[in-house]
């Protein structure tokens, strides 16, 4: 017999878990299908989380390094695994997982253990690992399947030598040496991990700047402080062969030049997760890359299935992916409240240091003719920065040069990911440079670095002058000065 529900959601990921709850907020009858045993998808099991848990060790090293606190000797041992390495992953993930199940709790979600596929636009059919079936049966359907990491056909990934970003979990020596193929956001952060775990790091990046979605002055000082920590670079590159061999693995590049490493990490992208759903009973049709169609309420194609997340396509990222659940089942519940996605989204990269940003970048402002200044500060010149032994980066604020008005904040050092949120909150409330001058931090912290940048973004406001008749031109650059 089939189950009635308002909404039915597929995949307990960041995007399951919050548009299942937030229908369920609203009152609906809701009930959410996983096929895993446990919650939390790629995020609390296999990317987000235990990346980090990874990362915190690595930097947990680096930072005893460079704090200068003498007769304490530090190396990682030859004998340890990656998941050793984890240190807090396991607490971590299971204290996430627990959330999870108490959250869907708190808010009456029926929670079904399987894996769901379309029978028709309305009717679900549930395969439990058991062998057997329920049908699910909704006036709304959530898709929140996420994606998995995408395979080249070309590269063995049974060979012990070659992973992938979830493979990569399981790797049972830190190697020597390790290249990864692909300079997006995973092979970033996996390469300066890997760089202050003391492994040589080659990363091969098909193009021309790491990360191009990042303002370009940040992208360049990421690619130097990578450069920096050990990492050699081979940008606007391919890697046409791998031939793994019981010692390393032989690297062909589409230039023809060849790289021996000892361990081979794929980080070339991700495919969604739509195989099992059987998306034609829907009458619903994926991209190549498995992706979903959506209009910006989360409707797919057919108006009461939604899809958010990874599914969904760009940006990727956990935080986003949440928000545009709520957004869709909110815009299924009929409320007014949230019916749109907010534009400032914010991206935050784990490398070492970290890399976060929100709002337009010098790039985006050019290509719509908008004039703008930039401020930098330092963190060289920041004392928080340089107790932490991370005086590293800068932070750096785009404004308006007419109202003063905060367009975009980007910085790349130490807790960057954090440091974003205060300038995303004046940029939200329409605030200005004039916010820091007025504002006091306290001292010694990160933060405080806005004021200086401040300073030096209305030092550039005083020298600025508005666009020639040509055009805004000559209003760009002008005020960009490189802070290192
Ligand atoms: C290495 C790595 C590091 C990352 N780091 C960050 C980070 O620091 N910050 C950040 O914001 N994002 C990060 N991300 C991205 C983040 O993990 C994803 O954006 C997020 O997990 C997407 O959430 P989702 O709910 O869309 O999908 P997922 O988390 O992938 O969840 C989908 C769920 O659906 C289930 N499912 C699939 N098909 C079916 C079916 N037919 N029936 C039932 N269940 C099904 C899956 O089992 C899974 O549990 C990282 C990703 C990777 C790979
Ligand atoms: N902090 C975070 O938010 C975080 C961290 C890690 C991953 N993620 C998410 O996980 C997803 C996957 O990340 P990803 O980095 O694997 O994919 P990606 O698509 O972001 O980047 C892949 C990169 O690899 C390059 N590439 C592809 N094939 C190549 C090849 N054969 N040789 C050389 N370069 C090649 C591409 O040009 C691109 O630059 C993204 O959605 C990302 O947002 C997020």
């Amino acid at each position: 017999m089939a189950l009635h529900y308002d909404v039915v959601v597929i995949g307990s990921g960041p995007a399951g878990e919050r548009g299942a709850t937030q229908a369920a907020f609203f009152g609906k009858k809701v009930a959410l299908v996983e096929k895993e045993a446990v919650p939390g998808g790629a995020c609390a099991n296999t990317g987000t989380i235990p990346s980090k848990a990874l990362r915190e060790t690595a930097l947990a090293i680096q930072q005893a390094r460079s704090r200068d606190a003498h007769g304490i000797e530090l190396h990682v041992s030859g004998a340890v695994t990656i998941p050793e390495l984890m240190g807090r992953r396991g607490l971590v993930t299971a204290r996430e997982h627990s959330r999870i199940r108490n959250h869907l709790n708190d808010f009456g979600v029926e929670t079904f253990r399987g894996t769901a596929s379309f029978v028709d636009p309305h009717r679900l059919q549930v395969t439990i690992p058991d062998g057997s079936s329920q049908t699910l049966t909704a006036d709304t359907i959530l898709v929140a399947t996420g994606t998995r990491p995408f395979h080249p056909s070309n590269v063995a990934f049974d060979h012990a030598r070659i992973y992938d970003s979830d493979s990569i979990l399981m790797m049972s020596a830190v190697p020597r040496s390790l290249a990864i193929l692909g300079g997006g956001v995973a092979g970033c952060e996996y390469a300066s991990i890997f760089a202050a775990l003391g492994v040589h790091v080659t990363l091969v990046d098909s193009k021309s700047r790491l990360l191009t979605f990042l303002d370009a002055e940040v992208s360049r000082a990421l690619q130097d402080l990578l450069a920096m920590a050990g990492v050699e670079l081979h940008q606007e590159s391919r890697a046409t062969k791998l031939e793994p061999g019981d010692r390393d693995v032989l690297i062909t590049l589409d230039d023809g030049s060849r790289l021996v490493c000892e361990k081979v990490l794929v980080a070339s992208g991700r495919i969604g997760n739509v195989e099992s759903l059987n998306l034609e009973a829907a009458g619903l049709q994926a991209s190549e890359r498995g992706l979903l169609k959506v209009n910006e309420n989360y409707q797919t194609t057919v108006p009461h299935i939604y899809a958010a997340g990874d599914v969904v396509g760009f940006p990727g990222l956990a935080a986003t992916a949440m928000e545009q659940a709520r957004v869709a089942m909110t815009h299924a519940a009929g409320h007014s409240y949230k019916q749109k996605l907010t534009d400032l989204l914010p991206v935050g990269i784990y490398t070492i240091p970290e890399v976060s940003s929100v709002g337009e970048t010098e790039e985006t402002l050019q290509a719509k003719g908008i004039p703008y200044v930039v401020g930098h500060a330092r963190l060289v010149d920041n004392a928080r920065a340089n107790l932490i032994g991370e005086a590293v980066g800068f932070l750096k604020l785009i404004a308006s040069p007419t109202d003063q008005a905060l367009l975009g904040v980007h910085c790349i050092g130490p807790n960057a990911s954090e440091l974003v949120h205060l300038g995303t909150a004046v940029i939200a409330l329409g605030g200005d440079l004039h916010y820091f001058i007025h504002a006091v931090f306290n001292y010694p912290t990160l933060g405080e670095a806005y004021k200086y940048a401040a300073y030096d973004a209305l030092d550039k406001i005083k020298s600025w002058r508005p666009a020639s008749a040509e055009g805004t031109a000559a209003a760009k650059p002008r005020a960009v000065e490189k802070a290192g």
